[in-house]
């Protein structure tokens, strides 16, 4: 097992991961290295091991073995930053029902340490991030109240509000008008221009985003 100093690559660096999911290994001893400043793509059939990847990647789905590195340091280092650094959009959104809208997006925004926002100013972000987003005045709504676009957008406003410096996207373009999945690539390639790191899926070819590396997880 490498040791961190050995460890030469910057962003994420998964070694030697194994994943597997109801006894089928999904993932055999693969490599993946998600370089700062770089837009990946993952693709795959429905099926193949996408989503549990990304949730391996993730740090919710431990793997079989291997490790997995952040700017050199085992993502579990305490001084690695990762999960700091990482915003993880899951296809199920994970967004409370219950909860209005604005309440949802302070909620994840008041569990970033870096997130130097809160109150007033907060809320008129989330004011303005919406309107951005065509679902300005909506604030107050429950997220259970929204069409499954505007749910979609309302998860997507994560990606102005936190600080971070990876994107794991599950399937990020989904539900999406044809603007709105332009901003999504705007905000992509802008992120990537500040040094971030994006992975994403799609089933559909997203010609609006140029992207840096593919990585293909296949059926055995
Ligand atoms: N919670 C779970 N428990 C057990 N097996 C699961 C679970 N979720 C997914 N799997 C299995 O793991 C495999 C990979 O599923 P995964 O969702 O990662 O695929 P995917 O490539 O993201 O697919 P899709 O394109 O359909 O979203 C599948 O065989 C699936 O049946």
């Amino acid at each position: 097992m490498s040791q961190t100093s050995d460890i030469q690559f910057n962003g994420l660096y998964a070694h030697e991961l194994t994943v597997s999911r109801s006894e089928q290994v999904l993932l055999e001893d693969a490599e993946l290295h998600l370089a700062p400043s770089t837009i990946t793509y993952l693709h795959g059939e429905n099926g193949a091991g996408k989503t549990t990847l990304m949730r391996c990647l993730a740090g919710l789905l431990p793997a079989d073995h291997g490790s997995m590195y952040w700017n050199k340091r085992p993502i579990t280092h305490p001084e690695s930053g990762y999960f700091q650094d990482l915003i993880f959009l899951a296809h199920s959104l994970s967004m409370k029902n219950e909860l209005s809208i604005a309440e949802n997006l302070a909620f994840y925004a008041s569990l970033r340490m870096r997130c130097s926002i809160t109150g007033k100013p907060l809320h008129q972000k989330i004011s303005s991030v919406l309107e951005e987003l065509g679902i300005g005045g909506l604030e107050d709504r429950m997220f259970a109240e929204l069409s499954a676009g505007q749910q979609h957008k309302v998860a997507l406003a994560r990606l102005i509000l936190e600080p971070a410096k990876i994107w794991i996207l599950d399937e990020p373009f989904v539900n999406l008008d044809h603007k709105t999945r332009s901003w999504l690539s705007e905000k992509a390639m802008a992120f990537k221009q500040q040094g971030g790191t994006v992975l994403f899926t799609s089933h559909h070819h997203i010609e609006e985003l140029p992207i840096d590396q593919s990585v293909g997880v296949e059926h055995e």
